[in-house]
């Protein structure tokens, strides 16, 4: 009713809430009986899911209300109000998909007995599946987040049939954040739904029967196969599927001795043990999810294969055989993992991605949790307006610290009640999270329904005294571990820390292992891993001593991995000393930003109750040493130091640091809206010039480009190569330039500016006094792209480099390019490879780099511009006469031929 437009949200999540008591059908029964024409729009549904329901009842409706029954099917279709509804697939689907028929068991035998034991048993194991509601992760049971309903909770995922590709080693939020960027500019990926993970694409012949979804921690991937398993118990997906069962690969682990698959589903699913070996006669009535494969405590690269579903195995060979489709081949597997899996992923016939939210449904996971439009609607804004915290809000995990932190300050502004500010970095958004979690856990149960309306007093210093102690041992915790890249703790790392396992605070900390007959085995972990790191962080900064060398050498360590040579004695240095660190700095990255933030809160005196306020002294030896660092760093280092000063918030450190920038070399490293935001707040502290600006394969594209453009004025020589850019790029950089600008060299390669984009560059040229290089190879000019051309740069006095080629410009544009030419001597223009050796050459060792870096080669090729040179050095090679150029010439040709067919597969 819902999806068919009848029922409003809100109407809708009203039924699904009652309360076991008032059953949900009795309650529909009600609301669609209060008026005919609710009546009459129920039926209509009804008899479009007449499959849903017994004989009975269809006979009875049909007989009862016959003139709804005599429509056609599909009558109602002109009332639909949303072609992408789930309900509008469904139907679709209940057309177009075999649906699971119960012959496909074996019947021969008594064959209605079995066929209603089957029937009745897998009713049974829908119903219990719809009846367990599970906690959802993290969750806090303030007034506006108690629901845990899978349809009102969860917001649609963006999923995309993509392969995982070899990731860098870093910190899992940054590759997928910079992986979202990548996605989001070129938008070439195919995007699929949950109830697609199975269906062939068009370049399928077959269906898919092992599935890999992977994502990074917090993503959405358990909640997805919850999702999953629920809407095919309610006969929304996966119809031709009899039966579908869920396994967890932390439970998974507690399987300590032999057991067969029979054992394994009738240990979980009780309701099948009589009927199991029939669904299994034919496997292709089975649907199997295996959840969290990263949480295996076993290799299974080494598994034995085992065929027969009674024969009892490690579980280790169990699930490997179930995923090399050794053991019951035609089931279909679903299987999820953190990115990286520890398991050839050529064993699945399809792996997707998951991506987390879109903008869109990060407006929709506001109002699910807040259930309020206006309160949800406020809440929203302040997230998009803020790049920080948009940047991270596509993680759901993310998306519910950022509610979570605002809810106070929202509401609370609502009531009158606020003086603060709303979060703005990233850790004052987990301040707030963890101030607004120990003020639950402070408020305790039982005062919890009445004290729903009080103002929150957050970070209050009677409350961080209160919960003192049990931050800094859970910060110690957190931050050895962390350095010993530990994220799993047993009872034992628990109590060293002086926590007893049954008195753990759960706000922070999960219970990972269920406790099973017999076995007491618990595992525990920080909910999410930027929880442990936020509370590693809190626990340096309450350790730091007034000794600047302390703290110098501690960022020395954790931004750098640089072991100081003559330690201070310090708690924090002594045991990271006998830890490896190299490279340890990447993954540290988060980590050194909440520090920096937190370091901040305890020189402003924020930190009452816990510790005490640190003395503005550090503040020029910090100074210091941000600007010995950043002179010299580039790339992944130099974003984190600004990310650092981004944090720490401290106005004469961030604008004594930017001064000291002249150059910035970003080439190569993927920018997020939220590095640009960081990029653009550090130098907007200063107003000297920059030397150079390389964000060269720095994939900004235009919401980049529109964050970066107050600093591109003062640039001198700006790179903005292959960063996916369009005419509106083109159109603020004009704007730039004929501003009062410092630009000397503007690289514009390798993006679609096309002809519009570049006749606006013109346009600025007749004004600019700047300018003396241009590159404009391979940005999609064609011949209408020069109708301004000639009088505009007749007009222009200053520059001397013109790079045109790789564009479709035919003979009489270039008739025009030799026209200019000949009135401004002192422009060089360069409109063909084979015209220059040097420009030749760079493209050769351009080549030489695609073949190394698999990224930079991907933004070549959204460009399209391999083929673009292909296509001109085919033009030109008729033309070259001198010998050398000829050669070289065919070089790039062949070269680039090569590149093209390694890349597309073909051997190389
Ligand atoms: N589709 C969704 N709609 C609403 N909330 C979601 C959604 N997906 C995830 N969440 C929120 O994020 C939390 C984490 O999700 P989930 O446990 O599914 O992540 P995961 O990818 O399995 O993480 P991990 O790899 O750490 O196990 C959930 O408990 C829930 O609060």
């Amino acid at each position: 009713m819902y999806e068919e437009g009848h029922f409003s949200q809100e109407l809708y999540f009203k039924l699904l809430e009652c309360q076991p008591e008032k059953n949900q059908v009795m309650s529909m029964l009600e609301m669609v009986t209060k008026d005919e024409e609710f009546c009459r729009k129920f039926l209509h549904v009804l008899q479009q899911v007449q499959d849903y329901y017994c004989q009975d009842l269809q006979n009875w409706l049909r007989n009862t209300f016959p003139v709804y029954f005599c429509q056609t099917p599909g009558s109602i279709e002109k009332e639909k109000p949303d072609k992408t509804s789930t309900w509008t697939t469904l139907k679709r689907k209940l057309s177009n998909t075999r649906m699971f028929k119960l012959e496909r068991l074996d019947t021969k035998t008594n064959p209605s007995v079995k066929f209603c034991r089957v029937k009745e048993s897998l009713r049974y194991h829908k119903h219990s599946i719809l009846s367990q509601k599970k906690k959802i992760q993290g969750n806090l049971e303030t007034s506006h987040s108690c629901c845990e309903l899978i349809e009102i909770k969860y917001t649609e995922l963006l999923i995309t049939n993509e392969d995982p590709e070899t990731f860098p080693d870093q910190h899992e939020y940054f590759i997928l954040a910079n992986r979202r960027a990548r996605i989001y500019a070129h938008n070439k990926h195919q995007k699929i739904t949950l109830g697609d993970l199975l269906t062939p694409v068009a370049s399928e012949s077959q269906m898919p029967r092992r599935v890999l979804v992977t994502g990074i921690a917090g993503i959405g991937k358990s909640l997805a196969m919850q999702r999953l398993i629920h809407d095919w118990a309610i006969g929304m997906l996966y119809r031709d599927v009899a039966c579908a069962v869920h396994f967890a690969f932390r439970e998974l682990n507690l399987s300590r001795s032999p057991l067969s698959f029979l054992d394994l589903v009738k240990r979980n699913h009780v309701h099948l043990e009589d009927v199991l070996e029939e669904l299994c006669l034919d496997p292709r009535n089975l649907l199997i999810i295996l959840d969290g494969l990263d949480e295996f405590q076993y290799s299974i690269n080494d598994g034995k294969a085992v065929k027969n579903i009674r024969e009892a195995v490690p579980i280790k060979d169990l699930v490997y055989s179930l995923i090399s489709g050794k053991l019951l081949p035609g089931a279909s597997i679903v299987v999820t993992s953190r990115p990286r899996p520890s398991i050839p992923i050529a064993a699945f016939d399809r792996r997707v991605v998951i991506l987390g939210f879109e903008q869109e449904q990060v407006r929709e996971y506001c109002f699910r949790f807040f259930r309020e439009k206006d309160l949800s609607e406020n809440v929203f804004q302040y997230i998009i307006q803020n790049d920080h915290l948009s940047g991270m809000s596509f993680i759901p995990l993310y998306c519910f610290i950022i509610c979570t932190a605002l809810s106070s300050f929202f509401q609370c502004r609502d009531s009158g009640y606020c003086t603060e500010r709303p979060p703005q970095t990233i850790t004052e958004v987990y301040r707030c999270y963890l101030c607004t979690i120990m003020h639950h856990h402070m408020r305790g149960s039982s005062s919890r329904d009445g004290a729903a309306s009080e103002p929150i007093v957050l970070c209050s210093p009677p409350i961080l005294t209160a919960m003192k102690d049990v931050l800094y041992q859970l910060g110690k915790l957190a931050y050895y571990s962390l350095l010993k890249n530990k994220i799993l703790f047993y009872p034992e790392d628990i109590q060293t820390y002086g926590f007893h396992p049954t008195e753990l605070p759960d706000s922070f900390l999960q219970r990972i292992f269920v406790q099973e007959s017999g076995q007491q085995q618990e595992v525990f972990a920080f909910f999410h891993l930027t929880l442990q790191e936020h509370l590693a962080a809190l626990y340096c900064v309450m350790s730091l001593t007034p000794e600047a060398e302390e703290l110098t050498q501690c960022l020395d360590l954790w931004c750098f991995g640089v072991i100081p040579e003559d330690p201070v004695p310090s708690k924090l240095l002594s045991t990271t000393l006998e830890i490896q660190m190299d490279n340890q700095w990447e993954r540290l990255q988060m980590f050194s930003r909440f520090f920096m933030g937190l370091l901040c809160f305890r020189i402003e005196g924020k930190m009452k109750g816990l510790v005490d306020c640190l003395s503005h002294d550090v503040l020029d030896p910090l100074t210091s040493w941000f600007k010995g660092k950043i002179r010299y760093e580039v790339n992944q280092k130099l974003l984190n130091l600004l990310h650092c000063l981004r944090e720490f918030q401290q106005e004469t450190v961030v604008q004594n640091v930017a001064s000291e920038i002249d150059e910035v070399n970003f080439f190569k490293v993927t920018l997020n809206p939220a590095d640009c935001a960081t990029l653009c707040y550090v130098l907007q502290h200063c107003t000297s010039s920059l030397k150079i600006l390389n964000i060269g394969y720095a994939n900004i594209g235009i919401q980049g480009l529109r964050i970066l453009q107050p600093l591109l004025h003062r640039c001198q020589t700006l790179y903005l190569r292959y960063n996916s850019l369009t005419k509106e790029a083109a159109m603020i950089v004009s704007k730039v330039l004929k501003s009062d600008c410092e630009v000397k060299s503007l690289l514009m390669c390798g993006n679609s500016i096309g002809s519009e984009g570049v006749r606006y560059l013109w346009d600025a040229l007749s004004s600019n006094e700047t300018l003396e290089e241009l590159y404009v190879d391979i940005t999609g000019i064609t011949d209408n792209g020069l109708d301004n051309f000639v009088p505009c740069l007749t007009h222009n006095s200053t520059l001397r480099l013109l790079t045109i080629a790789g564009n479709n410009l035919s003979e009489s544009s270039k008739h025009l390019l030799v026209e200019l030419q000949e009135c401004r001597q002192d422009l060089k223009i360069l409109r063909s490879f084979a015209g220059d050796m040097g420009l030749l050459q760079a493209y050769l060792d351009w080549v030489e780099d695609l073949k190394k870096d698999p990224q930079q080669l991907e933004s070549a090729k959204n460009a399209n511009a391999l083929h673009n040179i292909l296509w001109e050095l085919e033009k030109e090679e008729v033309e070259v006469e001198d010998n050398n150029v000829k050669e070289r010439t065919l070089l790039l040709k062949k070269e680039i031929t090569e590149l093209l067919e390694c890349s597309s597969g073909a051997v190389c």
